[in-house]
C-alpha cells in the first residue's frame, strides 16, 4: 500500500478539508461518507451542514434544509480558525443554498482560483432516484457553482441534467467534459460509474488540453452507495496533501476501488463503499 497518502505524526495537526454537503442518517453517503475517507486518510474534516435528510438503505424520506446563512457561516468559522488546503461541495440542495456557498468561498478564497481547491459533485439525486437538489435550482448550478469549481466530478445523471448531453461513448464523454469547462470549471472529471452495460468504468479528466483515462475493471456490487462522495472526498484529501490534480484522482480511484471491493450489505436496501479496508481486518 506504498500508494496511501502519508499519515500525520501523532499529535501534530493533520491536512485540514472541508466538506460543505448533506447529512445522510444512515450513515454511507454525504458529509458521512466524507468524514469517513478522510478520518482513515489521515486528514482532519471540517463540516457544513447543508441539509439534514431522512435516509436509509432504501431511501430517502425527508429533506431538512439549514438557512443558507447558517451554511456560510459553518465555512467562515472553520477557514478563518482551523484553515483549510483543500474543500468539497456535495449535496446543496437549494439555489439559495449554492449562492450563499459561493459568495463565502469567493470571499475566502476557496476555487476559481484563489489558491483553496474545490471539488464539486454537484450531487441532484440519490441512487435511489430521489431528489437532493430542488429543480430550480440547475441555473444556480451552471451559472455560479461549476464556475467557482476547480474540479467538477458529474455522474451521468448529472451530466445530462446539467449539459443535457447523453454520454454513451468516449466520444460523448470527451463532449460532456468539454461542456463543463465552457460553463467555467478549471478540470472536468466525468465518471463512468453509471455506464453500467460495460466491462470496465472509465472515468475522463481533461483541464481543455490534455487528457487522463483512469479505467477499473467493473466491480460486482450491489452495494455502492457513497461513491461518488467517496471518490471526491479523495481527490479533496490528495490535494489538501499538495498533490496535482492527475495524481489526486489517480490516488482517489484507488481509493474508492478499493472501498468498492470492501463495499458491505445493510438494511434492506443499497450497502455503502467502505474505506473500513483500512484498517486491516482479516
Ligand atoms: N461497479 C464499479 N466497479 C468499479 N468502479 C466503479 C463501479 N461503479 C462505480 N465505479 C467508480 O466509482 C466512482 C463513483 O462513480 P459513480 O459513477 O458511481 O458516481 P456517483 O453516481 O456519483 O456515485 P454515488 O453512488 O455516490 O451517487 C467512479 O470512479 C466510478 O468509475
Ligand atoms: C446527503 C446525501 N448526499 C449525497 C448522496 C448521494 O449518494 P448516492 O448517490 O450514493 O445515494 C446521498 N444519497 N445523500
Amino acid at each position: 500500500m506504498d500508494w496511501l497518502l502519508p499519515p500525520p505524526a501523532p499529535g501534530s495537526t493533520p491536512a485540514r478539508a472541508l466538506t460543505i454537503a448533506g447529512s445522510d442518517s444512515g450513515g454511507g453517503a454525504g458529509i458521512q461518507a466524507d468524514m469517513r475517507t478522510f478520518a482513515l486518510t489521515g486528514v482532519h474534516g471540517c463540516v457544513a451542514i447543508t441539509a439534514v435528510t431522512v435516509q436509509n438503505s432504501v431511501g430517502v424520506t425527508g429533506v431538512h434544509t439549514i438557512p443558507p446563512e447558517t451554511v456560510a457561516a459553518q465555512i467562515e468559522s472553520v477557514v478563518t480558525d482551523i484553515g483549510v488546503l483543500a474543500a468539497k461541495t456535495g449535496m446543496l440542495a437549494s439555489a439559495e443554498i449554492i449562492e450563499a456557498v459561493v459568495a463565502t468561498c469567493a470571499r475566502l478564497g476557496i476555487g476559481a482560483d484563489d489558491t483553496i481547491p474545490l471539488v464539486v459533485d454537484p450531487v441532484a439525486a440519490s441512487m435511489h432516484g430521489d431528489p437532493l437538489l430542488r429543480a430550480d435550482a440547475l441555473d444556480a448550478v451552471r451559472e455560479q457553482l461549476v464556475p467557482r469549481a476547480t474540479l467538477v466530478t458529474p455522474n451521468l445523471d448529472e451530466v445530462r441534467l446539467i449539459t443535457g448531453i447523453e454520454v454513451i461513448d468516449a466520444a460523448s464523454q470527451r463532449a460532456a467534459a468539454h461542456a463543463f469547462l465552457d460553463l467555467g470549471a478549471s478540470w472536468a472529471l466525468i465518471k463512468g460509474g453509471h455506464l453500467r452495460e460495460s466491462p470496465s468504468s472509465t472515468d475522463l479528466l481533461t483541464e481543455g488540453t490534455n487528457e487522463h483515462e483512469y479505467t477499473v475493471e467493473r466491480i460486482a456490487t450491489g452495494h455502492d452507495h457513497g461513491g461518488g462522495d467517496t471518490l471526491a472526498a479523495a481527490i479533496t484529501c490528495a490535494l489538501a496533501h499538495g498533490v496535482n490534480m492527475p495524481g489526486a484522482v489517480g490516488y482517489a480511484k484507488r481509493w474508492v476501488t478499493e472501498c468498492l471491493r470492501a463495499a458491505y450489505p445493510l438494511g434492506r436496501g443499497h450497502g455503502p463503499v467502505s474505506p473500513l479496508w483500512r484498517l486491516g481486518g482479516a
